[in-house]
């Protein structure tokens, strides 16, 4: 049997960074995915476990004899029960990341398997298997690509697992349950962490259980918008890696830790505002010109606030400089020092406008899409019925 799972990808409309550090934080889906095939293999068959990474064309694997010598407590899997890697078990996760002779250039994927490592053999111990990623979304952008893979990953292996109990019958894509949704989301936070250091929980909660969430130290509120939300993303394709910004933003607030809290506040309060905004009904008091009004404010000044933080760059400086000679109010969506900026383009623009916005960013070297955000979190489907 294979069992094949989907998770989105995600933006931060206001609050990243500070999350971590207890403020509200809003985000939503997008339509972008990263998606895991898992099939075991017959115990006769080649005793290994094999991890391809499609569409970058990377084919790993590891003798299930190897993985047991290296990580001895893998015989007795608890899937029921996510588990913290403990160092020494990074330590003995990394040598057999290191065996795989990872190019250069692509070593930030080193993070990744490793926390497929952890994951599986958490969750299934020591059984052969091929397990098969593909992707749709940018990687190391901004838009929780980490995030996507540990949650598609978790609910892959879960769904195969005893610690959830499935209609195998199913055809074509459906969603887990609340409590196992809980579960996938619990066993992606420990993936997040290895791969992140200190994640706030955000982006594998709106991975995993979709929608516009309000986000506060680990708790979510689904929410509905009642306005039209049309944001376009630029991708600025500067790489930066989403642990060391993290770091970077702690290492701040320890050296200004006055200043800095009231900087998490502030964005606390943005993102109050923010989602009373996009939940409250357009009425006479307030049409929702005036409300996209509000809310290109709140951007401009949770992007001034994230630029205080130290994680704006100049290439998203440059995406805002063209989107403001239009009018329109940008901030970077995510960890920054690169990766993605989000724009809000209002219900009533003109589409010759966002046409010349697009032109003007794309000729800069950028790359932009309007993505559908609100959708689904997580899906699975067995067999390839999808
Ligand atoms: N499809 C994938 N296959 C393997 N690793 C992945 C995949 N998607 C994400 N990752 C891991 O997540 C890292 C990027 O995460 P991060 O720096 O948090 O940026 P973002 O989450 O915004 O894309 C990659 O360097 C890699 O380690
Ligand atoms: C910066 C942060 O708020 C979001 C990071 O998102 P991404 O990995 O850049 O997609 C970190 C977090 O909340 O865990
Ligand atoms: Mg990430």
């Amino acid at each position: 049997m294979e069992v094949t799972a989907r998770a989105p990808g995600k933006i931060i409309l206001s609050g990243e960074h500070a999350v971590v550090h207890g403020s509200t934080a809003v985000a939503a889906s997008i339509n972008l995915y990263t998606q895991v095939s898992l099939r075991f293999s017959n115990e006769s068959n080649d005793g290994l476990l094999k991890f391809h990474l499609k569409n970058m064309g990377f084919e790993f694997s590891w003798p299930i004899e190897r993985i047991k010598e290296v990580l001895p407590e893998s015989g007795s899997p608890r899937s029921s029960t996510p588990r913290s890697c403990p160092p020494e078990s990074i330590i003995a996760i990394t040598n057999l990341v290191e065996e795989q002779n990872i190019p250069e250039a692509k070593i930030g994927l080193a993070a990744g398997i490793t926390a497929f490592i952890w994951l599986y053999t958490s969750i299934h111990g020591c059984k052969p298997a091929t397990v098969v990623v593909t992707s749709t979304l940018p990687l190391g952008s901004g838009l929780g690509s980490s995030a996507s893979f540990c949650v598609s990953m978790s609910a892959s292996l879960l769904a195969s697992s005893d610690a959830v109990n499935l209609d195998l019958g199913h055809q074509g894509w459906f969603s887990f349950g609340e409590s196992e949704l809980e579960l996938v989301n619990k066993w992606a936070f420990e993936g997040e962490k290895i791969i992140h250091g200190k994640p706030s929980g955000i982006d594998n909660t709106v991975s995993t259980f979709g929608n516009i969430i309000l986000f506060k130290s680990g708790k979510l509120t689904l929410m509905k918008s009642s306005m039209p939300l049309k944001m376009l993303i630029t991708n600025t394709k500067v790489g930066r890696n989403t642990k060391a910004l993290v770091a970077g933003v702690s290492e701040r607030a320890l050296r200004h830790p006055d200043a800095m809290a009231h900087v998490f506040t502030a964005v606390d309060s943005i993102s109050k505002e923010f989602s009373s905004i996009i939940q409250s009904p357009a009425s006479d008091d307030l049409s929702l010109v005036e409300k996209e009004g509000k809310l290109e404010e709140l951007i401009e000044m949770n992007q001034g606030l994230l630029q205080c933080m130290g994680v704006s760059h100049a290439s998203i400086e440059s995406v805002l400089r063209t989107t403001l000679k239009y009018r329109l109010a940008s901030k970077l969506t995510g960890a920054g020092g690169g990766g993605c900026v989000l724009t809000l383009l209002p219900a009533l623009l003109a589409k010759t406008v966002v046409d010349k916005v697009i032109a003007e960013l794309e000729s800069s070297g950028f790359q932009c899409l309007i993505a559908e955000i609100g959708g689904k979190g997580v899906e699975i489907c067995f067999d390839g019925s999808s």
